[in-house]
């Protein structure tokens, strides 16, 4: 155990389901994430406020919402969100603890998952942050295309720290570097992370990594070897962006990250039963 802080686990049901073309039925998503309610990660990322045209699956979530039981849980719920509207819907669910938004060092990415430009966004985050301060809401910025992007738009270290920079002077509390197509390596994340996390240390630093199973060890390693301490994944693994590419690229698969934080002795106090029961039912929402 290296870690001076507890280590934080989002489980993201959000980003395992936007990308699935069958429709999955509401109540169905709604007990596959009160099983995950009760396993004791930090935080599921449930669901999103967008367009129902952008993202169909997720057309549903303030009805998913309406179905969670929250009375026994610990985790908090986390919403996306990708314009102002958004924003002004998910402000108003009192369940609802974190609003993200997905704010892309990529200006062809930004255009292509928000229709907005870069510095559009900006004032999105901008406006998100004032609102989620009235509401009493925590704002997260995911640094999406964080390791490099497919389009050919520039990418750098330094392009990483000056959002970054920009985004904690705005007041960003927490900001996930994402890599949405799965482009990081262990090398780049060790090049990156420690030097964010030391640099930001009022920001709590997250990573949002998706990845091939064959390499999901080696970045959780290089993550955790930075320093970093929040961790987002998905159950076996399930999801991707269908805004950024057409083949999805996987989220890291929230049992390797167990069985590793394990092996490093962390406490994470999951309730494995419920964990069980979640991967039993999770066939019926992504294989059918
Ligand atoms: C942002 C927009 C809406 C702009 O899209 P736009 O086309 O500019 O929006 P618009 O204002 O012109 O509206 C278009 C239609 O969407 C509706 N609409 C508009 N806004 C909303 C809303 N909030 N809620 C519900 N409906 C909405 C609006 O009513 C209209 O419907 P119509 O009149 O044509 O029937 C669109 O681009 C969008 O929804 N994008 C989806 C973004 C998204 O969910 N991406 C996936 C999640 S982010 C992610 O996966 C990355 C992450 C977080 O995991 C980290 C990483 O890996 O990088």
């Amino acid at each position: 155990m290296n870690q001076q802080k507890s280590i934080k686990l989002i489980e993201c049901p959000r980003d395992a389901m936007q990308g699935i073309h069958h429709f999955i039925d509401t109540d169905l998503k709604a007990a596959y994430i009160n099983l995950l309610l009760q396993v004791g990660f930090d935080t599921i990322d449930f669901g999103s406020f967008v367009s129902p045209k952008a993202i169909p699956q997720l057309k549903d979530t303030a009805e998913v919402l309406a179905k969670l039981d929250l009375s026994t849980t610990k985790s908090k719920l986390l919403a996306i969100v990708a314009n102002l509207r958004g924003v002004e819907a998910a402000v108003q669910h009192p369940e609802i603890h974190q609003l993200g938004f997905p704010f892309s060092i990529s200006e062809t990415f930004q255009m292509r998952n928000t229709n907005s430009t870069i510095a559009a966004s900006l004032d999105t985050v901008k406006q998100m942050l004032e609102l989620c301060n009235r509401h009493d809401k925590t704002a997260v910025v995911y640094l999406s295309m964080g390791f490099g992007n497919p389009y050919g738009d520039l990418w750098n270290e330094e392009i990483v720290l000056h959002w970054t920079d920009v985004l904690a002077g705005l007041g960003v509390k927490i900001i996930s570097l994402s890599d949405t197509i799965g482009v990081s390596s262990p090398e780049r994340i060790k090049a990156i992370l420690p030097g964010m996390i030391r640099n930001f240390n009022q920001v709590e630093i997250g990573v949002h990594l998706h990845s091939t199973a064959d390499t999901r060890i080696e970045k959780i390693e290089a993550a955790y070897d930075s320093g970093c301490y929040r961790f987002d994944s998905a159950l076996k693994g399930f999801g991707g962006c269908p805004m950024a590419t057409d083949e999805l690229t996987g989220n890291l698969a929230t049992e390797d990250l167990i069985w590793f934080l394990e092996t490093k002795g962390e406490t994470l106090g999951l309730n494995m039963e419920k964990w069980k029961a979640a991967v039993q039912l999770s066939p019926q929402i992504f294989l059918s």
